[in-house]
């Protein structure tokens, strides 16, 4: 069984190497969509009775290690040099450097990474993230899929 939880978050970046709009200063209403995997909890009485996980504990645990950190932040690559310094001189901004540049493609990766770690399965359901899907705008998304990528090979 599959389920998937959406949150959502306003950040700014740029493409820095892009060769139109996107290498300007801009931000984006992102959304971020979980999907996990695992199996239905059967056990008699438990609240979470008919289940994969609670879609409230499933948006919990992205809150907590994605969506706080992402959510109004300036989502930066590190190579980007010009602006890292700049958003330094800026005191107390809130700033999340990146070790590639900020695409759809990479946050959904980096989302992934950070969000492996975070889905425990702790009912012995077999639970485990499965895609992580951000989307720029609405009509521009990227899926970073458990084993599709090589960077989250090892996550089969
Ligand atoms: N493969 C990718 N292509 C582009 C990305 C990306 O992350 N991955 N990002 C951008 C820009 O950040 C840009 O902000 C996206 O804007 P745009 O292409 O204009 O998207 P819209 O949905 O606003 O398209 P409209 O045609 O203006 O409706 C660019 N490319
Ligand atoms: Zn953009």
């Amino acid at each position: 069984m599959l389920i998937t939880r959406r949150l959502e978050f306003d950040a700014g970046h740029r493409i820095p190497n892009h060769s139109s709009n996107c290498r300007h200063l801009h931000g984006h209403r992102y959304a971020l969509e979980v999907t996990l995997s695992g199996n239905i909890i059967t056990s008699e009485g438990a609240p979470e009775q008919g289940m994969v996980m609670d879609f409230a504990e499933v948006k919990a645990i992205a809150q907590r290690h994605v969506v706080d950190a992402w959510d109004h932040a300036f989502l930066v690559y590190a190579q980007d040099t010009v602006v890292v310094e700049f958003l330094r001189s800026l005191p107390g901004h809130k700033t999340v450097v990146l070790a590639a540049p900020p695409t759809a493609e990479n946050l959904a990766l980096e989302a992934f990474r950070i969000l492996d770690a975070a889905y425990r399965d702790v009912y012995g359901n077999q639970l485990k993230l499965e895609r992580v899907r951000v989307y720029e705008t609405p009509n521009c998304w990227a899926d970073a899929v458990r084993g599709q990528d090589p960077s989250l090979q090892g996550k089969g």
